[in-house]
């Protein structure tokens, strides 16, 4: 059953129930949502992000649930609050559904975003409905940040330390997409399906940090920004990411799918790990290598040369992984 416009706003009203957020004095059913702007401590910068998520490009519904869907796209939007070093205070959520999207559907969408927001102590103030040819989530997040936290400040002797583990997503998909059933692929199917945005690791590097961002797109990409926007060269540590795929049994996962540890984690995305880049240690981080004076991204081999990592990870232009 699909209901109309009208009443599926209504049924949104009641998932999104806006009493989580302080400074909301309007959320949903107006033209527009109303925030209390002293809300913000006066100290406190506002960080704005958006993030659209589109069936075919960012999910399939044969690979993944409705409520994942509206969690995952909830929590990728949140980890670009998280790169910042910022806190999320309240959503807009922009959906476009086609004709023949049922109800049961849209509640089970809206019930995974209102429980990633509500899992981030964040409410859904608003948000857009249309109809479309394909399911697209937009979300758009507005934070709170003391200091945030810039691509730009990294320099060299700074260490490259992540909170979070890599390459287990991009496995996730990877065995969801080969329909492979084995109990030992449940956990990276879930790093997939229920990613969290690191919010609490993001605040800790605000202040600590010297640049930070979330890690959508694979390591090499990712951290390649930080490098890029500082002028400073990128160097894995090819012990460190084996060390990691260890920890996080991402080496025998590597096994099963058939594909190097390696590659999913420098080239694998939508793990929202935070990288940064740190002279001292970040609680909740692990190193994963050295920004140095120079330009570009590199792995260093346990023999001790460096290969240049060129056009690795997602881009949404060129092909995929
Ligand atoms: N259509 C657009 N109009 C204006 N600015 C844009 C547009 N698309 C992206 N940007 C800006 O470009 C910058 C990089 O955007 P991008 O979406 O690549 O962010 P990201 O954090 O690197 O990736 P992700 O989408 O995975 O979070 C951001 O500052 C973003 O606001
Ligand atoms: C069906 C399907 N095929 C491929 C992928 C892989 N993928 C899509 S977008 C993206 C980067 C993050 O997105 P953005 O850069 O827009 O934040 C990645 C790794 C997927 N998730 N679903
Ligand atoms: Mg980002």
């Amino acid at each position: 059953m699909r209901s109309g416009e009208f009443a599926t706003i209504l049924r949104l009203k009641e998932r999104f129930r806006s009493d989580n957020a302080a400074g909301i004095l309007l959320g949903i059913g107006d033209d527009a949502a109303v925030l209390e702007h002293v809300a913000a401590k006066a100290s406190h910068k506002l960080v704005w992000t958006i993030d659209e998520q589109v069936e075919k490009t960012h999910f399939r519904r044969d690979l993944a649930g409705w409520i994942d869907i509206g969690w995952r796209s909830f929590m990728a939007a949140a980890s670009d609050l998280a790169a910042m070093g910022a806190e999320p205070w309240c959503a807009l959520s922009a959906l476009s559904l086609p004709a023949d999207f049922e109800d049961e559907d849209l509640d089970a969408l809206a019930r995974g975003q209102q429980a990633a927001a509500l899992r981030l102590g964040t409410s859904i103030v608003g948000g857009n409905l249309t109809r479309g040819e394909v399911v697209t989530v937009t979300t758009t997040l507005l934070g709170t940040a003391e200091k945030p936290m810039l691509r730009n400040a990294a320099q060299a002797g700074d260490g490259i330390w992540v909170a979070g583990r890599v390459g287990l997503a991009a496995a996730g998909l990877f065995a969801l997409e080969r329909r492979l059933h084995d109990d030992r692929l449940d956990g990276v199917k879930e790093a997939w399906l229920r990613p969290w945005a690191r919010i609490g690791e993001g605040r800790h590097a605000a202040g600590r940090a010297k640049a930070l961002v979330d890690v959508s797109d694979g390591l090499a990409q990712d951290v390649g920004h930080i490098a890029e926007a500082s002028g400073v060269r990128a160097v894995f540590d090819e012990g460190a990411l084996r060390e990691h795929a260890k920890r996080t049994g991402l080496d025998s996962i590597g096994e099963l799918v058939l594909v190097d540890p390696l590659e999913l984690m420098l080239a694998g995305g939508e793990d929202y790990a935070l990288a940064a880049a740190s002279e001292v240690p970040l609680e909740g981080f692990w190193r994963a290598g050295t920004f140095v004076e120079g330009q570009g991204v590199a792995l260093k081999r346990t023999t001790g040369r460096e290969r240049e990592l060129f056009e690795l990870g997602f881009d949404h232009f060129r092909s995929r992984m």
